[in-house]
């Protein structure tokens, strides 16, 4: 991702990229005080970090004309200079977050629900199953662009409305069982219409209507490849009890332990 972002491939760059992504996510829902020793302080000085070394390579672009920054986001980015620095290095901030993240997370709960549910082995109803149980994005944020009537209730124009993604996809009325692991409910027939993460108003792991996610596809992709890879090159054991907990956000508790050998079959 910050190589076809940033155009940066050397593995020292994208490593320590990567080590101040890690500290600066872990920091972003944290209790808000800046000062050493919190992580969200942490979390500042990475982001700190990575601003310095987006503005590094956009004067090295700058300067070098075609360099190394040759096929990133972000050369796209500076000829078609449509947005000040600030804004550039926000956007890829933003992109390393909505792109790394969530298809990250997701591939983890797909492995930890298969750990638990070893015969579904289906991918495509194993990613689906896992982003309703275990969907990265809870809630979303919207505004009433004008006076809107919803089910007897007048949403003012200037209101901001959260629609809570997991309270639908996690609701027994919805979805028998919802809090179990079952990727072979979207294989009945009354699911078949639901499942359609395109346009269900059901189920919306990626959300809906205008911002939509891009990546939606990229990340489903990415997801399969990678479970078929894990699945057919690796076996593994988990060695420490875990579970789901929704509370900042999906994540499991233990971070998910687990030992991983090669398979020789
Ligand atoms: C499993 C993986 C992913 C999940 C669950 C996910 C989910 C979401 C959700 C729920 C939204 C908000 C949609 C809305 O407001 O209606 C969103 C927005 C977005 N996602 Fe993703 N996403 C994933 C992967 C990706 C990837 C791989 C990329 C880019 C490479 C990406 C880029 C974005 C961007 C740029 C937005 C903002 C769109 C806008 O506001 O117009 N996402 N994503």
């Amino acid at each position: 991702m910050v190589n076809q972002l940033l155009g940066v491939s050397s593995e020292s760059e994208v490593n320590e990229m990567a080590g101040f992504f890690s500290d600066f996510v872990n920091g972003c829902l944290s209790i808000p005080i800046n000062l050493p020793g919190f992580a969200y302080h942490t979390a500042m000085k990475a982001r700190e970090s990575i601003i310095s070394k987006i503005n590094k390579t956009i004067e090295m672009h700058r300067e070098e004309g075609d360099s190394d920054v040759s096929n990133g986001v972000l050369r796209r980015m500076l000829e078609e200079e449509s947005l000040p620095d600030d804004a550039v290095a926000d956007f890829i901030i933003n992109l390393l977050f909505a792109g790394n993240e969530t298809t990250a997370k997701t591939m983890l709960f797909a492995v930890y629900f298969l750990t638990h549910c070893p015969r579904a082995m289906n991918q495509l109803l194993v990613i689906d199953e896992t982003l309703r149980l275990g969907g990265i994005a809870i809630w979303l944020m919207r505004e009433a662009k004008d006076d809107i009537e919803y089910q007897g209730y007048v949403i003012p124009k200037g209101c901001f409305v959260v629609p809570f993604l997991s309270a639908v996809h996690l609701d027994e009325n919805m979805y028998k069982g919802a809090m179990s692991f079952n990727p072979w409910r979207w294989m009945e027939p009354e699911n078949q219409e639901k499942r359609n993460w395109r346009s269900s108003s059901l189920y919306t792991p990626f959300g809906g209507g205008a911002r939509f996610c891009p990546g939606a596809e990229l990340a489903r992709l990415q997801i399969a490849l990678f479970l078929h890879y894990f699945v057919t090159t690796y076996r593994w054991r988990q060695v420490k009890e875990d579970r789901m907990s929704f509370f900042p956000s999906a994540r499991l508790v233990n971070g998910f332990q687990i030992q991983i050998t090669r398979r020789n079959d």
